[in-house]
C-alpha cells in the first residue's frame, strides 16, 4: 500500500510532457462546466526543454496515449482473470479482519504523516487556531493516527476535540497507545463507516469536519450509500468533508496482476485489504447526486419525478437521486505526479483525487 510513497515499477512508458495550468481540468470543455477552485498540490511543472531526470518527481504530468493504452490492456487482462467467487466472499465478508492483520504486521510507521493537510484544507487551520471556539473533527479510517496526530500537534484551540475512528481494533489500539494520545482532546473509537450506528459519543449534526483520507477506497461500492448517509448524519449543517483517495489510472491500479480484480476498479491487495480507484465524475455522483441530475436534465428521473414521487433512476440503481444526501462540491481535483527513478531512467504515474464537500447550511432531510 503506498498512498504517498514512490516506488519503482516495471511499468515504464514515454510520457507526453504536458504543462497544465489547471491540472485537474478535463480536456473536454463540457466536463469543465462545473469545476470548482483548484487545490494547491505541487508546483514543479515540467516544461518542454526540462530534463525529466533532473528531479525525482514532477507535478501535473498527464500520461500519454501509450500509457493509457497500456493501462487499458492491463484492465482487460485483470477482467479476464478476476478473483474467484469463493475468494470474493472471503474478502468481502470481514474486511476488518484483514486490516487487523495489516496492523499486526505494520506498526504506526507504515504511513507517512499527513503534514500537507493544513495547506490543502485551510478549514483545518480555521478550526485549530487559538480562540476558534468549540469544534469537533471526526476522522474515519484513522489507521495508526498519521492524520490526527499531525493535526493535534498544530492545534492551538483549547476547545477542539478529535474523534479518530477505525473499524480495525488493532488500529484503534495503536492510536490509543501513541505517546501523543491525550484523552482530553482525542478519542479513538472502533467504528465501521458503513454501519447502521454512529460512532460512540458522536450524535447527529455534532461534527464540524469529517476527514476521509484513503478510507473510502477501502469500501465495497455497495457500501458507499450507507457511508455517505452516515457522514451526512453526523455533520452539522454547513459542516465539511476533507477527502483524499486513489484516482483511476494510478500506477498501483495499473500494475495489479491476474486474480486481483473483485469488481470494476475494485481490487484485493496481496495482504487481503480492498482498494477502489475513483473517477472524478464518479465522486461527484457519490457526493452530489442531485447536482449530477440537474446537469443531466434529460435523465428519466428528472423528467418525470418530483420530491414526493416514488420513481426510479436507471443510472443510480433504481433509487431517486433527489432523496439522497447532496453535498456542495467546494473543491474537487486530481493530483497527478510523475515519479522518476533517475538511476534506472524510469517514469511512473500517480493519481490521487482530493475533494472538499459541504453539507448545505439549510438542509432538506433526505427521506
Ligand atoms: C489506507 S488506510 C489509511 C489510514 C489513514 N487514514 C491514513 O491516511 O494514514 C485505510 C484505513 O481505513 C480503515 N477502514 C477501512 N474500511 C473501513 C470502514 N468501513 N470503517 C472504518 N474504517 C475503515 C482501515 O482499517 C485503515 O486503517
Amino acid at each position: 500500500m503506498d498512498e504517498d510513497i514512490s516506488s519503482s515499477s516495471p511499468i515504464l512508458l514515454d510520457s507526453k510532457i504536458v504543462h497544465e495550468l489547471e491540472p485537474h481540468r478535463s480536456h473536454d470543455p463540457a466536463k469543465n462546466l462545473k469545476r470548482s477552485d483548484p487545490f494547491k498540490f505541487g508546483s514543479r511543472y515540467l516544461k518542454e526543454n526540462d530534463d525529466v531526470y533532473e528531479f525525482n518527481a514532477w507535478d501535473h504530468v498527464i500520461p500519454d496515449d501509450a500509457y493509457y493504452a497500456y493501462a487499458e490492456a492491463q484492465y482487460a487482462s485483470q477482467r479476464e482473470h478476476p478473483v474467484s467467487d469463493f475468494d470474493k466472499g472471503r474478502f468481502n465478508a470481514e474486511p476488518e479482519k484483514w486490516w487487523n492483520k495489516f496492523y499486526s504486521n505494520n506498526t504506526s510507521n507504515f504511513f507517512k504523516n499527513r503534514k500537507w493537510l493544513h495547506q490543502e484544507f485551510p478549514i483545518l487551520t480555521q478550526l485549530t487556531k487559538k480562540g476558534a471556539g468549540p469544534a469537533r473533527i471526526l476522522e474515519v479510517g484513522a489507521g495508526a493516527g498519521n492524520t490526527c496526530f499531525p493535526i493535534l500537534a498544530e492545534n492551538e484551540n483549547d476547545e477542539l476535540s478529535i474523534c479518530a475512528c477505525d473499524f480495525s481494533e488493532k488500529a484503534v489500539n495503536l492510536v490509543r497507545a501513541n505517546e501523543k494520545y491525550d484523552g482530553a482532546k482525542i478519542k479513538a473509537e472502533i467504528w465501521d463507516l458503513a454501519s447502521e450506528d454512529l460512532p460512540h459519543g458522536i450524535s447527529e449534526e455534532s461534527v464540524d469536519v469529517v476527514l476521509l483520507i484513503f478510507v473510502f477506497s477501502a469500501l465495497n461500492p455497495v457500501q458507499w450509500e450507507a457511508a455517505v448517509g452516515n457522514v451526512w448524519k453526523v455533520l452539522k449543517p454547513g459542516g465539511q468533508i476533507c477527502f483524499r483517495d486513489y484516482g483511476r489510472g494510478d500506477l498501483t491500479q495499473v500494475r495489479f496482476k491476474k486474480g486481483r480484480l473483485l469488481d470494476e476498479s475494485f481490487y484485493i491487495r496481496g495482504d487481503g485489504t480492498r482498494v477502489y480507484f475513483f473517477d472524478e465524475d464518479e465522486l461527484r455522483g457519490i457526493w452530489a447526486p442531485g447536482d449530477m441530475e440537474q446537469s443531466n436534465p434529460s435523465s428519466e428521473a428528472s423528467a418525470s419525478c418530483d420530491w414526493s414521487e416514488n420513481c426510479s433512476n436507471p443510472s443510480t440503481g433504481g433509487s431517486k437521486t433527489r432523496d439522497k444526501p447532496t453535498f456542495e462540491i467546494v473543491k474537487l481535483g486530481a493530483d497527478r505526479r510523475m515519479l522518476v527513478n533517475r538511476q534506472k531512467q524510469l517514469k511512473m504515474y500517480r493519481c490521487w483525487l482530493q475533494g472538499q464537500f459541504k453539507k448545505p447550511a439549510q438542509t432538506i432531510h433526505p427521506g
